[in-house]
């Protein structure tokens, strides 16, 4: 039997360097591959207090590289050694090989021969790695040397193509014949940071010339959005500790406008964490609004999301499935930011991908259906109730939204349906779907 791989183990190395680098990120690499979610498994990288900053930002940009390109960088590994590798230097050559020019992923960041020595030096670091010091070193000047017609090789493989699980690629396909290769190729580049600025505080002018005045670069995209031209850390957004600015993609600033939300109404926001668009709504309009989510750590972070803002919400845990925890009192608007498969987010979320099943489509669109149908009871008669995913899968947002209105009688109001994902100089946004749905005001079905 295998020894257990000794993820939090502490590697003699400058917390500075690459190599140090290269080996956090490929233990979050293989803790991906074993199934936990990569800002989970650099967490626990993060962990160690010796660690900088500047390593924890190293280290999330490897990682997130490497997860970009797993699927390639696999492939290649596959082509050149000889017998499968154990797991953390599979994950070790995989947080190399896309520093190396092995991807899509812009000009490689570092000098080749400085990612081989790093890498083979973080090799010899670790239990788990150091007898196959030997074989890195030779896998990546192998790769160096043959650069060329090694990728045109792989690149025959979807997976190595795309750097997405066959089945994702095969669903695309289907649900987007004429775009799935946008698709699948938007899913792959490294998202911008787009902020929402809050117009209780100010306007997107003076917020445009406060970042100007700090030298940052930024370009409006949406009534409320502003793309940095470079992503930077929050805490070194001008005016994000006091409120003045949230991050926010621009798909997901859509919602609160659409809710049509007017100052007294009673709002559910039925699956609220982080709470981004509860937020939003509250900047908006002075609403009696309910968070309500199901993960009561996530919805902590509601509560700092809320306090940084200076707004108030009630904050409720529990399953948006069931009803023990309303008070009869119908809504005026809902919102049904319902669990998802997360498709249309994998740009900020690469790790995704390589997490889901393909049955995990199925199972969530069953539950989304059971939130939806309970949440139409809550729902005073003239209401409306935004359903929203992040997904790209018809059958989580279209069929789901269309089977959703048959079982209600609901009426469809106008709202975008699906929002593909999309980077460039005038529309940036993610995946998204919006159905905005009004309850008739004879629908005297009862709660
Ligand atoms: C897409 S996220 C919501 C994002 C959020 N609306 C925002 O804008 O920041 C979905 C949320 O649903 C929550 N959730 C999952 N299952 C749930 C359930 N059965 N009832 C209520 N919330 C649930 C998750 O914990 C997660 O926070």
């Amino acid at each position: 039997m295998k020894p257990r791989l000794q993820t939090d183990f502490q590697a003699e190395l400058k917390s500075d360097s690459l190599a140090f680098a290269l080996l956090g990120a490929a233990t979050a690499v293989v803790q991906v591959r074993a199934g936990m979610a990569l800002p989970q498994a650099l967490a626990g990288a993060f962990a160690n207090p010796a660690i900088t900053p500047q390593a924890r930002g190293a280290i999330q940009d490897v990682a997130y590289r490497a997860m970009r390109q797993l699927g390639r960088s696999e492939a290649l590994v596959a082509a050149m050694a000889p017998k499968a590798p154990d797991p953390l230097v599979g994950a070790l050559l995989a947080a190399a090989l896309p520093l190396m020019g092995a991807g899509e992923d812009g000009p490689a960041p570092y000098e080749a021969f400085t990612v081989v020595d790093q890498a083979v030096t973080a090799a010899g670091a670790h239990p788990d790695t150091v007898r196959a010091k030997g074989m890195v070193n030779a896998l990546l000047r192998r790769f160096l040397r043959e650069r060329d017609t090694l990728l045109a090789d792989v690149l025959q493989q979807p997976l190595a193509r795309w750097n997405y699980p066959q089945w994702w690629i095969d669903a695309a396909i289907t649900a987007y014949p004429q775009d799935w290769e946008q698709v699948l190729a938007a899913g792959n580049v490294a998202p911008p940071l787009t902020l929402r600025v809050n117009t209780r505080k100010g306007t997107v002018e003076a917020y445009l010339e406060l970042l100007a005045q700090s030298g940052i670069g930024a370009r409006r995209i949406g009534p409320s959005a502003v793309r940095l031209d470079k992503p930077v850390g929050v805490h070194l957004v001008p005016g994000f500790d006091s409120g003045l600015v949230s991050v926010q993609d621009a798909a997901a600033q859509l919602a609160a406008n659409l809710l049509d939300v007017q100052d007294g109404m009673r709002v559910l926001d039925a699956c609220a964490a982080p709470g981004g668009k509860t937020g939003h709504i509250l900047e908006l309009a002075d609403a009696d609004v309910t968070a309500l989510d199901v993960d009561p750590q996530r919805l902590a972070r509601v509560r700092e999301n809320l306090d940084r803002l200076e707004l108030s919400a009630t904050l409720l845990a529990a399953g948006a499935q069931g009803r023990d925890w309303w008070d009869g009192e119908p809504f005026d608007r809902i919102l049904a930011d319902v669990p998802c498969t997360a498709s249309g987010i994998v740009r900020r979320h690469p790790d995704i991908r390589w997490l889901r099943r393909k049955g995990d489509t199925l199972q969530l669109a069953t539950l989304s259906a059971q939130i939806l149908d309970n949440l139409w009871q809550m729902l005073r008669p003239n209401g409306k109730l935004l359903f929203v995913t992040c997904s790209l899968w018809p059958q989580e947002s279209e069929a789901q939204a269309a089977a959703f209105a048959v079982r209600n009688r609901a009426t469809r109001l106008d709202a975008p349906g699906q929002l593909l994902p999309a980077g460039g100089a005038e529309q940036d946004h993610d995946g998204l779907f919006y159905a905005l749905f009004q309850k008739d005001a004879t629908d005297v079905k009862d709660a």
